[in-house]
């Protein structure tokens, strides 16, 4: 049966994307490994077509973990872009009292819809760009693993598109987050953004089509190389755990997932600072005029510290999130091999 029947354009588009086992590398046309990825994609479409219930559960993980972190990211992101707290237990303290613990999920929406995606085209473009540079599945990598450069450049491709795409939504977490308006009461004047749509159409007016992508260059280049370390780290730490040729086990992924994600965000923080202030300077303020502007205005003002502001929650935050994102990844792909 033809791959065509079994499966509508849409879930072909995210299948395709999704899935090492693209059958639509060109090059391949008529040969042998041509016929064999088609084969497995259609056993691997007629699998989801099965069970769609997979593919929804396999996507709780990430949302889980992306709850549970929030209101570890709103401490960061407040530590990172005002001046009004003396630390992280200053910052869980005044924004308990004055916002209760809501404060604490403020912006949460976009990431929630935005999740699925974005870690579609990270891992995505991750496992398409290691098979392009290896010609190797994710099942035949185990016997013959990528160099460390090809896990590198794989991961440094995905971060790079997934910052394209999550630049809009980030933006729109920031500017929600650093709202420390209390729930709106009678008499109280209303927060400047009262919800996701409205902060989208509120930026849209005041700063123009380009005021959704403000911060984003930086946000790419903390994206790129950080990310390209997080494959990195997690592929190096597998293999040091697992025998030659064997697939790690769920305590190894969630251990090396863990640890892939604390370090890439260690490294990450400095540029996620800068990315975080820019998001918030509106272009109509113009109190940047660039990623260089604000490391240098950042650090005149406040010192090299600056950069290390929101370190510690990060990093923190960074070990039981991404755990469980390897862990539903190494799920996915093995339960659709
Ligand atoms: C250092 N960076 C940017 C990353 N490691 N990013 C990938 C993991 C993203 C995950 N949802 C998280 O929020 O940790």
């Amino acid at each position: 049966m033809s791959r065509h029947s079994l499966v509508t354009p849409k879930q072909r588009c995210t299948l395709t994307f999704i899935c090492s086992k693209s059958p639509c590398f060109p090059w391949e046309r008529g040969s042998e490994k041509r016929r064999w990825r088609e084969a497995a994609f259609d056993s691997h479409a007629e699998s989801c077509r099965k069970q769609p219930w997979r593919r929804r559960v396999l996507k709780q993980p990430g949302a889980v973990g992306l709850v549970l972190g929030h209101p570890f990211d709103t401490v960061k992101v407040r530590l990172q872009t005002q001046t009004a707290y003396r630390g992280i237990v200053d910052c869980v303290v005044k924004t308990y009292r004055h916002e209760s613990l809501l404060g604490f999920f403020k912006g949460m929406s976009f990431p929630i819809v935005s999740i699925a995606v974005v870690n579609s085209v990270l891992f995505g473009v991750y496992s398409n760009t290691l098979l392009a540079l290896t010609a190797t599945s994710h099942q035949e990598r185990r016997a013959q693993p990528p160099s460390y450069t090809q896990v590198f450049i794989a991961g440094c491709t995905g971060g790079f598109l997934q910052a394209c795409c999550l630049a809009p939504f980030d933006l729109v977490k920031v500017r929600l987050q650093n709202q420390t308006e209390p729930r709106a009461q009678l008499g109280s004047p209303p927060p400047r953004y009262r919800g996701p749509v409205h902060c989208v159409a509120s930026i849209f007016r005041e700063e123009g089509p380009r005021g959704l992508f403000r911060g984003a260059w930086a946000l790419m280049l903390r994206d790129t190389p950080p990310l390209g370390l997080y494959f990195v780290t997690y592929e190096w730490l597998c293999r040091q755990s697992t025998p030659d040729g064997q697939n790690p086990s769920s305590a190894t992924v969630l251990v090396a997932g863990g640890f892939a994600g604390t370090t890439s965000w260690m490294i990450a923080t400095p540029l996620d600072v800068i990315k975080s202030r820019m998001q918030m300077a509106g272009l109509k303020q113009r109190e940047y005029r660039g990623v260089l502007d604000c490391i240098v205005s950042s650090a005149r003002q406040e010192g090299l510290g600056v950069f290390f502001r929101g370190l510690t929650i990060n990093s923190a935050r960074a070990f039981p999130v991404n755990a469980v994102t390897f862990l539903s990844y190494e799920y996915l792909l093995h339960s659709w091999a």
